[in-house]
């Protein structure tokens, strides 16, 4: 008989989770995904559905590893929410199957995996394409994804200043209160990334929070939120005169309103810098488009798995 789904709670799931073991799987993955073997690394652009009462999609992220034997799927539910701060912006449930038998090992909360596979690849991306002296951060948006981006970017990297800056102060003020660390809190957008090297955006705007024009020549931007194909961070003039890096290219093709609208060529994926066939141009003014990919939820989950298991 199969074995019975295992329950992870969110807790558990961040407990057994380390940024330290996730960034190489994510950089290997990233790789073999890029080198476009299909059987070897199996993920469909994910399909999205709206919900139209809550202005909100659930997004369905299969992934099938196929060397590593991981077959999972990410449900993802997530929402522009206006006014109401009380209702979370996004949910999300891992599914971690048996692949020989296609029953269900683990039923896990999907958040921590989220946050932590979004920044860490985005700090994978800042690693290849920010300037070799990089003393400014900046983070635009003061939510869940600027936390974990906040904590993985400050240990990895050393910054002589980070600033940050949210649509109203008050997340700007609960989010300062919320991490451990030093940090400039910002009014202005266009202050807080004046001069600044590494610019992330991880709002949940769909206008652009971003203009070319505030952006350092040379200066590398990890682009994390707008991901409809009629939502935007990052206005025309950015999108024009950066080179772009994306996670997938298909994916940026369906689901990015900053590379569909503004008519933006794809540089490369990072997948692809990391084999070395696409280079890393540094000295360029880069985008990192991030959408979001089924395999970094699918190496997450694998790993959290692994972890209990052998805690039992
Ligand atoms: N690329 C990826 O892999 C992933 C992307 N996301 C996306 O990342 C974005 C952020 O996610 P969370 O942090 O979970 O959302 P959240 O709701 O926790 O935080 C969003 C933040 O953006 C701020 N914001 C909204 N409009 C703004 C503006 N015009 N200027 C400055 N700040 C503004 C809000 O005040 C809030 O602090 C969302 O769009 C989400 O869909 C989420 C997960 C994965
Ligand atoms: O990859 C993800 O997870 C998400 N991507 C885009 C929006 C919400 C979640």
């Amino acid at each position: 008989m199969a074995e019975q789904p295992v329950f992870l709670s969110d807790d558990v799931v961040a407990r057994f989770l380390s940024y330290d073991e996730l960034i190489p799987k994510l950089e290997e993955v990233l790789g073999q995904f890029s080198r476009g073997v299909s059987s070897e690394v199996v993920q469909p652009v994910r399909s999205v559905m709206p919900i139209h009462n809550h202005h909100g999609y659930l997004g369905l992220m299969p992934a099938y590893i196929a060397h590593e034997d991981i077959l999972c799927t990410k449900m993802v539910a997530f929402y522009r929410r206006e006014g109401n701060l009380n209702l979370p912006s996004t949910q999300a449930t891992v599914l971690l199957f048996n692949p020989e038998y296609g029953n269900v090992r683990a039923v896990m909360d999907g958040l921590d995996i989220t946050h932590k596979r979004t920044a860490a690849v985005s700090a994978i991306s800042a690693k290849l394409l920010m300037p070799a002296q990089s003393d400014v951060l900046c983070i635009l948006g003061c939510g869940h994804q600027a936390v974990s981006h906040y904590e993985i970017f400050t240990r990895l990297f050393s910054f002589k200043e980070v600033r940050v800056c949210s649509r109203t102060l008050e997340t700007a003020e609960r989010f300062a209160a919320r991490v451990q660390g030093p940090m400039k809190v910002f009014t202005s957008a266009e202050e807080a990334v004046h001069g600044a090297d590494l610019i992330i955006t991880v709002t949940n705007s769909s206008e652009p929070v971003l203009f070319g024009e505030w952006v350092k020549p040379g200066a590398h931007v990890a682009a994390v939120g707008a991901c409809r194909p009629d939502w935007r961070e990052l206005d025309d003039v950015l999108m024009r005169d950066a080179v772009i890096y994306v996670d997938t290219r298909e994916g940026a093709a369906v689901e990015s309103g900053d590379i569909i609208l503004s008519g933006a060529e794809v540089f490369a994926e990072v997948g692809e810098v990391l084999n070395g066939t696409r280079p890393a141009l540094r000295n360029k003014t880069t985008v990192f488009k991030s959408l979001g990919m089924g395999i970094q939820d699918a190496v997450a989950a694998k790993l959290v798995f692994d972890k209990w298991k052998s805690s039992q």
